[in-house]
């Protein structure tokens, strides 16, 4: 779906950047990370503009109100006439009425621009997940990159609610406050200001500390987010294992380290208010002191002292305000830092200029002299030839780590050859788009995934534009009808996530049906390994059979009786071809293939007796 108006303009600020900030990991300093935060701000131009209308009028309300009390006590008290009081009142009402006003659009408005601005965030980041390689999720905690969608983002919008806001306040008030103040007495100015190198000192030797406490926090919380997705995806293999008091032992640790930063954090955090208060009261005491002594001879009047007192809370306040948004900054840089890290990693390899669509691919597939490594310098698969003709099965058979998957991978783009081609249909695969390359690829694999929804929609996820008639026809290619129907609630049975609430064998089939329907023109079979009862052992086989049918599909095959009848059997060892031929070729060679395949029998054959 193409991003619109403001939003398009913000990604395409973001990408412009990328141009030179490639790579993940970037360690960026915070100025750049403001920057960028800023853009994202800038892009609402005019709600920002209101707001800062606002926080100019709050912030000169907040200057009048003590000004006019001031200078009512010079007016009334110390000349006790009583003419137009009245409307002093009414003045002093009308300014603190606007000064609340002022403050609650400032804040209405602001929340507005924070909570698009995250939008924006995180749409981008969740559609760059979408264009990022295969390879990046491989190396990465699932966890902890969920993470950055949720808790990264959230402290930027929380930072965003109330910092800016406060950030432009603190500073307006700061410069009027000090401009009225030298208008009115220099001299108590200067008394007033002695406080102000004592409170920079202290921020300075607190901030440098939080900084490094929330970076460190934000980082520990993702990791113990990608331990706890872990551990919960994988709660069958720890209990299985027994590894429970493991498991809790090592969270507790890493909930410990949380704590620990977080602790920490919170408690150089929570200094500056009372720091502030202290140098608040010691202020307000030296001018009341100070203040007294002038008036007493006649320097300045009783109004001035009173307006100053309360100017130097004034004083005081937005640069209290300024150190404690300057630690919440801290925060969301650090997040919109681990935020920024992912969009500016590099997506999966754009397609190439001259690359298009293939539509209707026929299957067709070569390998010339492929090799491919993972890592640099490596050799996961060297000098790959083979040629499937459309509608052949291929069965790729071989040791753990031979590199069959890895020729899946190859085929489906996952990966790019460092040498050699990949022909699909007598055409260079990179030359054609991948989407239009893997819309006509399918995929049954060993670990079936299906999500949280209906059979019927699990089904339906082959094809969208399916009818329920079409699910049920697929449903029963695939031998899963039966079974779907014994259902209480049938086809709209809900599965949940991960055991879904049927047996391994079931999911094998629903995989099956879903892949019937998308009707793929190549298809990538991940044969289970997992005991699958024999009933519907042969139910998989038979449907397979049937999905098999006029696709060329590649087989990773473990139990070798299932790929006998295969075109042909691609034997892989150390990343090359040892063997190749049919099952029956295979066997008079007596090579590798024969000697895995006797060995199978036997076991078998044992297992029987
Ligand atoms: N994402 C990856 N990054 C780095 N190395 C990898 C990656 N995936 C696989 N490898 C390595 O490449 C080699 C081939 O792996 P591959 O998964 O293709 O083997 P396989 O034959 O499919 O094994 P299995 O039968 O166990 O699934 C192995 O040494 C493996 O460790």
């Amino acid at each position: 779906m193409p991003i619109r108006g403001g939003e398009g303009r913000v990604l395409k600020k973001q990408k412009e950047r990328k141009t030179d900030q490639k790579g993940n990991n970037t360690a960026r300093g915070i100025v750049p990370t403001v920057k960028r935060i800023w853009s994202y701000l800038a892009d609402q131009r005019r709600l920002l503009i209101l707001v800062l209308l606002m926080v100019v009028a709050s912030s000169a309300f907040g200057l009048l109100g003590p000004f006019l009390i001031g200078w009512g006590i010079d007016e009334y008290f110390a000349t006790e006439s009583t003419d137009g009081f009245i409307w002093l009142l009414v003045g002093l009402g009308v300014v603190y009425g606007m000064h609340s006003i002022s403050l609650w659009l400032q804040s209405y408005w602001m929340i507005g621009i924070a909570q698009k601005t995250v939008y924006t965030m995180r749409k981008q980041l969740f559609t760059h997940f979408h264009k990022l390689s295969i390879d990046f999720f491989n190396k990465r905690q699932h966890g902890e990159l969920m993470s950055r969608v949720t808790n990264d983002i959230e402290n930027v919008s929380v930072t965003l609610n109330s910092s800016v806001i406060q950030i432009f306040s603190s500073v307006l008030t700061l410069v009027g406050t000090l401009v009225v103040m030298i208008w009115l007495s220099p001299l108590l100015t200067l008394v007033t200001m002695i406080i102000v190198p004592l409170m920079f000192m202290g921020m300075k030797w607190i901030t440098s500390r939080t900084g490094r406490l929330y970076k460190e926090q934000q980082r520990r919380l993702g990791e113990m987010n990608g331990y706890i997705e872990e551990t919960i995806s994988g709660q069958k293999i720890i209990k299985s294992f027994s590894q429970e008091t493991k498991v809790i032992e090592e969270f507790r640790k890493k909930n410990k380290q949380l704590k620990e930063s977080g602790y920490w954090a919170q408690t150089f955090t929570g200094f500056i208010p009372k720091l502030m208060n202290m140098l608040n009261n010691l202020s307000f005491t030296i001018v009341a002191a100070v203040g007294g002594y002038f008036a007493l001879r006649g320097y300045v009047s009783i109004g001035t002292i009173v307006i100053f007192t309360e100017y130097s809370r004034q004083f005081t306040r937005p640069l209290n305000d300024l150190s404690n948004q300057f630690n919440t900054l801290l925060s969301a840089v650090a997040g919109a830092d681990r935020v920024f890290d992912i969009i500016d990693t590099e997506e999966e390899a754009v397609d190439e200029k001259e690359a298009a669509p293939l539509h209707n691919i026929k299957g067709k597939i070569e390998f010339k002299d492929v090799s491919f490594s993972y890592e640099k310098g490596g050799d996961t698969v060297s000098d790959l030839k083979f040629k499937a003709e459309p509608g052949q099965s291929v069965a790729l058979v071989g040791p753990t780590g031979a590199g069959k998957s890895t020729i899946i991978n190859l085929i489906s783009r996952f990966y790019e050859p460092d040498e050699g081609l990949i022909l699909i249909d007598g055409y260079d695969s990179k030359k054609i788009t991948r989407e239009s390359l893997r819309t006509q690829m399918g995929f049954v694999l060993q670990d079936s995934f299906l999500f949280q929804g209906s059979i019927r929609e699990n089904i339906r996820y082959g094809r969208l534009d399916a009818t329920d008639e079409e699910v049920e026809q697929a449903a029963k290619a695939a031998n899963a009808h039966s079974f779907i129907q014994r259902l209480p609630v049938g086809y709209d049975t809900v599965l949940s996530q991960d055991d879904a609430g049927i047996s391994q064998g079931q999911k094998q089939l629903l995989s099956i049906a879903r892949a019937i329907l998308a009707d793929p023109s190549i298809l990538i079979l991940d044969e289970a390994t997992s005991s699958i009862d024999t009933i519907t052992e042969l139910k998989i086989q038979e449907a397979l059979q049937h999905l098999l049918k006029g696709r060329t599909s590649f087989i990773i095959a473990h139990r070798l009786n299932t790929i006998k009848s295969a075109d042909q059997i691609i034997v892989i060892e150390n990343g090359q071809i040892i063997e190749k031929g049919s099952h029956d070729e295979l066997l008079v060679q007596e090579g590798f293939y024969h000697n895995l395949y006797t060995s199978q029998l036997e076991k078998k054959m044992l297992m029987n007796y």
